[in-house]
């Protein structure tokens, strides 16, 4: 057997000792041969976390991550283009296109924005003849990177979606997969993230606001720390802390449309993205394995309604202004996951807090303009 990676139960970030959460690792190879323990090993991940790592290193998962090396590159490559040329669709929708630094919420929500640029490149988009790519990538080099990485995982999604499928006993039209077909129009897409350092950004302009994600499963791959989930408790989340990065594995999470598909069964995982080193650049990879847009089940809500009007309605409270986001119902931004209390008892490290004066400021604004 290999030699175990020891992951730390705690890290120092901020002056404080956060912890690491150790979780599940589900091993690939296995799993594409629906291996019974290991089903039954991801079906309980999915049940009592909504996490896991998945370990790749087998003769069907090195290549998925050679695929996720090209892509790192390539990702370089495009971030460091002049910002017309980055931006020259812009966002053509919700899951095509780019989105520059600050155009959402921050990790530490009122008054702060993101630090991240993000180009995404959806499922639908990359299958068509001539794939609306913004120039840097539009070659065929490039193209075939995005084409090679998309396939990669969604074959690797879709085997975990099948062994949760067998795990809960769904036979027919009723398994997972078949409301993720690949012909039929989803919000599914290849996300890449570029977060600039806070030493460029400022302490107001880092992370990625904490949520839970619209997709079925969550498949991300990064080399570097900053991501923190809240682990489910039994009287809601346990406290944010960091996911460990682990060589050879992938980091999966379960999101708000397969914990409603499962019947509320599954838990949709809380995470964030926090600056870790003040002077480090940061790249991550997400693919969102989204459910068919007309697929059907009932929301946090209690409302039946299409994954399709799902997204529709959370990537809205995803990119509308903090002020509008604290007046719509907290089950949007969560997926309906209960928190017990505080992320931390003794607040969020100081620098990262916004001025409470230019809080006021923006509140007023908006309150005209609505
Ligand atoms: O950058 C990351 O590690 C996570 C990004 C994320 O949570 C998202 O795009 O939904
Ligand atoms: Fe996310």
């Amino acid at each position: 057997m290999a030699p175990q990676t020891e992951i730390p139960q705690t890290v120092e970030w901020q002056g404080k000792q956060v912890p690491v959460w150790s979780m599940q690792t589900i091993n690939y190879a296995l799993l594409l041969s629906q291996d019974p323990a290991e089903v039954e090993k991801v079906l309980n991940a999915c049940l009592e976390e909504g996490y896991f790592y998945l370990d790749l290193e087998s003769i069907d998962g090195g290549r998925m991550l050679r695929d996720q090396q090209e892509t790192l590159e390539l990702m370089k490559r495009f971030f460091a283009a002049p910002i017309e040329l980055k931006n020259e669709y812009g966002l053509i929708s919700s899951h095509l296109g780019y989105e520059p630094v600050g155009s959402r919420t921050g990790a530490f929500g009122a008054g702060t924005k993101d630090g991240y640029e993000m180009l995404k490149v959806s499922r639908d988009e990359i299958q068509r003849g001539s794939p609306k790519v913004p120039q840097p990538v539009k070659n065929n080099g490039d193209l075939r990177i995005l084409e090679n990485t998309i396939g990669s995982c969604n074959t690797i999604t879709k085997v975990i979606l099948s062994a949760l499928s067998t795990g809960m006993n769904l036979t027919g039209a009723a398994r997972f997969e078949n409301t993720h077909r690949n012909d039929r129009p989803s919000t599914t897409t290849l996300s890449m993230m570029h977060y600039l350092p806070s030493e460029v950004t400022g302490n107001n302009k880092v992370g990625h606001q904490k949520h839970t994600d619209i997709s079925s499963l969550t498949l991300l791959f990064s080399e570097q720390w900053g991501l923190q989930v809240r682990p489910p408790g039994t009287c809601g989340a346990l406290e944010m802390g960091f996911v460990a990065p682990k060589p050879g594995c992938a980091f999966v999470h379960v999101g708000d449309s397969l914990r409603f598909a499962s019947g509320m069964k599954m838990q949709s995982c809380i995470h964030r993205v926090v600056p870790f080193n003040p002077s480090e650049h940061r790249y991550s990879i997400a693919y969102f394995l989204r459910a068919e847009d007309d697929t059907m089940f009932v929301d946090s809500e209690g409302r039946y309604i299409t994954a399709g009007q799902w997204h529709d309605e959370k990537f809205k409270a995803f990119t509308d202004p903090w002020q509008w986001q604290a007046m719509a119902p907290a089950s949007m931004i969560l997926g309906g996951m209960k928190e017990a209390g505080e992320d931390d008892p003794t607040g969020e490290p100081a620098q990262f807090a916004p001025n409470p004066i230019a809080l006021q400021e923006e509140l007023k604004k908006v309150s005209v303009q609505a």
